[in-house]
């Protein structure tokens, strides 16, 4: 039977502007999106019956069809039902290392990397747009997760536009595992909070540079310049995490007087990330910042920027 093993990798979020509510229920974003080394572990198995099996070791990560994996391989058998029809199903075991709910887009890579194993195990062969445009149908984190590395991403998150990857910069990853926070809650407190339409079509390019400030970070990547990166990290979503939840205000500050490059909370929340020149460093701040907060229940983690996405790493045909 058919087998593959990939590499799904997490993402943080480098910048992340909301730039107003859309008529379909989301936010118009401009954001810059960062792969990261710390990933899950994939297997997915032809099993020759028209079922969908999932298996995860986390116990948050639900085994039915609302895990994103599970929908992954939905969405690709309503799309190709011939091919459904000829390969069967599929069994899914997922190896949980980047914590859930956590704005470290863990799901959507999770199904990003179905989509590239469902694509070869039932011979398929599309491009990256037709992946890109069927990852997106997942979730709007899904399309990044595919191509990894480093992107300014538009729109509701889709659109993605590549900026050189590197990968010398060193991320320490701070998260309580007794807290969660939803990526919709997230944006509805934005929206009635600070809410305001944002009308694609009638907007000039010049008005919309007026409100879009990446410019500086996106110019900081170019030039690989570390300390102005650390400097420019951005997240409207903060203005309405940091006032609620008060453990992920107090790792910020903590990381802050540690002598970081930067902090910044990741997407919805609530894992807070620093920046490190070195992998030493990130070490020593991990060390400094879990005697300052002494609670037992914060997690840490050391890994370092990526300029990779979904990563298959062996198959058996
Ligand atoms: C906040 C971010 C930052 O990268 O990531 P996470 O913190 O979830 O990892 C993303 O915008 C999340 O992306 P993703 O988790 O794929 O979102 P989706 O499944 O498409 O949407 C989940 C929900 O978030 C809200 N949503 C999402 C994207 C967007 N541009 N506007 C929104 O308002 C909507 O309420 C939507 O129902
Ligand atoms: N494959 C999956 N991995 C992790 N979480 C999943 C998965 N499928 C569904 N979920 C659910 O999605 C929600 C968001 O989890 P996750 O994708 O890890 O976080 P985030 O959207 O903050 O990046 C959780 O409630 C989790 O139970």
């Amino acid at each position: 039977m058919r087998s593959y093993s990939l590499i799904a990798p997490a993402k943080i979020n480098l910048y992340l502007e909301i730039l107003g509510d859309r008529p379909d229920g989301y936010h118009e974003l401009a954001m810059i999106l960062q792969s990261i080394e710390l990933a899950d572990q994939i297997e997915v198995r032809a099993i020759g019956t028209d079922t969908i099996l999932i298996h995860c070791d986390h116990p948050q990560v639900p085994s039915d069809s609302s895990n994103l994996a599970y929908r992954a391989v939905e969405l690709m058998a309503k799309v190709f039902p011939d091919a459904f029809a000829k390969f069967g199903g599929v069994e899914i075991t997922i190896k949980k290392h980047i914590p859930v709910a956590a704005g470290l887009a863990g799901g959507s890579t999770n199904a990003a990397a179905v989509l590239v194993a469902v694509d070869m195990m039932w011979q398929l062969g599309l491009t990256q747009p037709e992946l890109q445009d069927l990852a997106a149908q997942l979730g709007s984190d899904v399309p990044f997760c595919l191509a990894g590395g480093t992107a300014l991403a538009t729109g509701r998150g889709e659109q993605l536009n590549s900026l050189s990857a590197f990968n010398s910069l060193y991320v320490v990853l701070a998260k309580d595992r007794n807290l969660m926070i939803s990526t919709p809650w997230a944006y509805q407190a934005y929206r009635s909070e600070f809410g305001h339409t944002y009308v694609r079509d009638t907007q000039s390019l010049e008005s919309r540079a007026h409100r879009v400030h990446s410019g500086p970070i996106v110019n900081a990547i170019r030039h690989k310049d570390g300390s102005q990166i650390g400097r420019l990290l951005h997240n409207d979503l903060e203005k309405v995490v940091l006032p609620t939840t008060p453990q992920v205000a107090q790792l910020r500050e903590a990381f802050q007087s540690s002598g970081v490059l930067g902090t910044m909370m990741s997407g919805s929340g609530p894992t807070v990330f620093a920046l490190c020149e070195s992998e030493a460093h990130a070490q020593e701040v991990r060390q400094r910042v879990r005697g300052m907060i002494a609670n037992p229940d914060v997690d840490f983690w050391v890994t370092r920027f990526s300029t990779r996405g979904i990563q298959i790493v062996s198959s058996v045909t």
